[in-house]
């Protein structure tokens, strides 16, 4: 049997799905909405039960109207049709539980066996821990003291992030779930890699013969990937307040982000293979090694008060939760080097931030520019190729180009060639959530983060947060709705390079050629 019919018959026997976290935010907004997009797609068999787990009380049936209401907010699809609604609801049961009370996963073990009984289920079980990190031992221990991974089936955790804060937390959360899981039971979520564009990197890299000869340092100048968001902190000050854009997006999203881009090609397309090959990336990151080299490749930001589109903004201070004196930084820009041969010399620049102008998720590959001294670029001042990969919200790539101008002036001008994905598929592209959840119930683990990445990144990002941590000297206020500190922009002019536009601030002189019609 081969690889994909081995995964595609896990999913077809069914499983429980545990939602511990189950009366929290991310359930609400994100794990509901993605089980009945699942379902509705036909990507869930009629074999499954969902048990909501959390220690507030509801009976079933208030639980079945939180979910309903979550969907009809949440999802892409409305459960506007009964019969279905109905249908998927009878799957749903909920229990109270405290994590810390190993008699109540006694309980949850009996409820199990009834509804592995009543749906047919041969005892797989699919844990989903949407809980604070500190919670994730005690239920794993519990869930081994309480019996539930006795059953016949497979057993798998999914762990959503912060998996730790440092490497030495990450390491002591990491030993308490493998005291209880073994690492291939484990998926770690990092909801990036379940986008759609994260997961086209691979195929516009390695199917493409226009890009995978020039993917290396002898064509490429810079990679710059940008991760910028409009909204502050909102409710999640206390969380935010200890974490920082380094920890809460750096160490995995945008790593993760980079790893896609500059992996060697896996020998196979299979799981282990590929993030084999990330974690090369990861090892052959360059260390900042001392204070002055974090200050010289790092810039961080925090807002201050502002205005986006005619609003006043606050200040990350005056923040719910946030520590008045708080110097957790809402921004930062690094350069990043990959030392190997074939990104030697070639500078990675990565920037994120809270409260900057647009909401965009973007790659700009930024090949090297011809000769400047024959032919046209004698005459002409020609821009450098671009390939851009739009992730978020945005979906699609464009291509840039130098062409003439139709005319008689002879003269040159870039023509950015566009594939709009989302503007074509529209809604009809999965959620993250719903790719990662049909992916851990079918076993396969290539869009979650294995240990030794997970402790790589860390390692990359602790010297950072050490360097940090002795001085804030260097963190830089911006306005809100601003586009972060100038030192981002020096950051790259020191090489003569500088970001790209992204998303909604193309250049004047530039003609598109798109399938978006807006
Ligand atoms: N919300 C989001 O958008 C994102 C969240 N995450 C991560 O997901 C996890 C959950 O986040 P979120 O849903 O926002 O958090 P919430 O604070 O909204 O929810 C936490 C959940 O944990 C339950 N809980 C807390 N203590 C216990 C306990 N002792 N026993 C049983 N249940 C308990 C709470 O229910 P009750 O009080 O009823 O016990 C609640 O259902 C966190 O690790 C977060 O960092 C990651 C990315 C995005
Ligand atoms: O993990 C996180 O991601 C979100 C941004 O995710 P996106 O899919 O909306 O781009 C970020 O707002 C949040 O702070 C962070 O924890």
């Amino acid at each position: 049997m081969n690889h994909t019919t081995n995964l595609e018959s896990t999913l077809g026997q069914g499983a429980v799905y545990y939602l511990f976290g189950a009366t929290g935010d991310l359930a609400k907004r994100k794990l509901f909405p993605a089980l009945f997009s699942l379902y509705k797609e036909g990507k869930l068999s009629e074999n499954f039960a969902v048990v909501g787990l959390a220690r507030r009380t509801r009976t079933n049936e208030q639980f079945r109207s939180d979910v309903y209401e979550s969907i009809v907010e949440f999802c892409r699809y409305k459960a506007d049709d009964t019969e279905l609604w109905n249908r998927f609801a009878e799957h749903f049961e909920y229990m109270p539980l405290d994590i810390n009370n190993v008699d109540a996963f006694r309980e949850l073990g009996k409820l199990s066996e009834q509804l592995d009984a009543k749906f047919d289920i041969p005892g797989n079980r699919l844990f989903y821990l949407a809980l604070a990190p500190e919670l994730f031992g005690p239920v794993s221990f519990n869930l081994r003291d309480g019996g539930l991974l006795e059953s016949a089936g497979w057993h798998r955790v999914v762990i959503e992030k912060p998996f730790g804060y440092d490497l030495e937390s990450a390491r002591k959360l990491n030993d308490q779930i493998r005291q209880v899981f073994r690492e291939e039971e484990v998926f770690r979520i990092d909801h990036y890699l379940g986008k759609e564009m994260v997961q086209n990197i691979q195929v516009i890299r390695f199917a493409n013969a226009l890009f995978e000869p020039l993917w290396n340092n002898n064509h490429i100048a810079n990679v710059q990937i940008t991760l910028s968001e409009t909204v502050g902190v909102e409710e999640r000050g206390g969380y935010y307040d200890k974490s920082g854009a380094l920890r809460d997006m750096g160490q995995n999203h945008m790593l993760q982000m980079l790893t896609m881009i500059a992996m060697e090609p896996p020998s196979r397309l299979h799981g282990e293979d590929i993030r084999d090959e990330k974690v090369k990336v990861l090892r052959s990151l360059r260390s900042y090694n001392s204070h002055e080299d974090v200050r010289s490749n790092v810039i961080r930001g925090q807002y201050s008060a502002g205005e986006a589109r005619g609003t006043q903004l606050p200040g990350y201070r005056e923040e719910d939760s946030v520590g008045e004196g708080s110097n957790t930084e809402t921004y930062f820009a690094a350069k990043i080097a990959v030392d190997n041969f074939r990104w030697a010399g070639v500078p990675f620049y990565i920037r994120t931030g809270k409260r900057l102008p647009v909401k965009t998720t973007e790659v700009v590959i930024e090949f090297k520019s011809m000769p400047q001294n024959v032919l046209f670029a004698q005459r002409h001042d020609l821009a450098p190729n671009l390939l851009v990969i739009r992730v978020n919200p945005t979906e699609g790539i464009y291509i840039k180009v130098n062409a003439k101008t139709p005319g008689v002036d002879n003269s040159v001008q870039p023509v950015a060639m566009e594939f709009c994905q989302s503007c074509q598929i529209g809604l009809n592209t999965p959620e993250a959530y719903e790719r990662l959840i049909h992916d851990a119930v079918r076993g396969d683990s290539t869009y979650f983060t294995r240990w030794d990445e997970v402790a790589q990144a860390w390692e990359f990002v602790d010297r950072i947060a050490a360097a940090w941590r002795d001085d804030s000297g260097d963190l830089k206020q911006y306005p809100a709705g601003s586009w972060g500190p100038k030192a981002a922009e020096e950051l790259l002019a020191k090489d003569g390079f500088h970001w790209w536009p992204v998303n909604g601030q193309e250049e004047d002189n530039v003609i598109w050629i798109t399938n978006n019609s807006k």
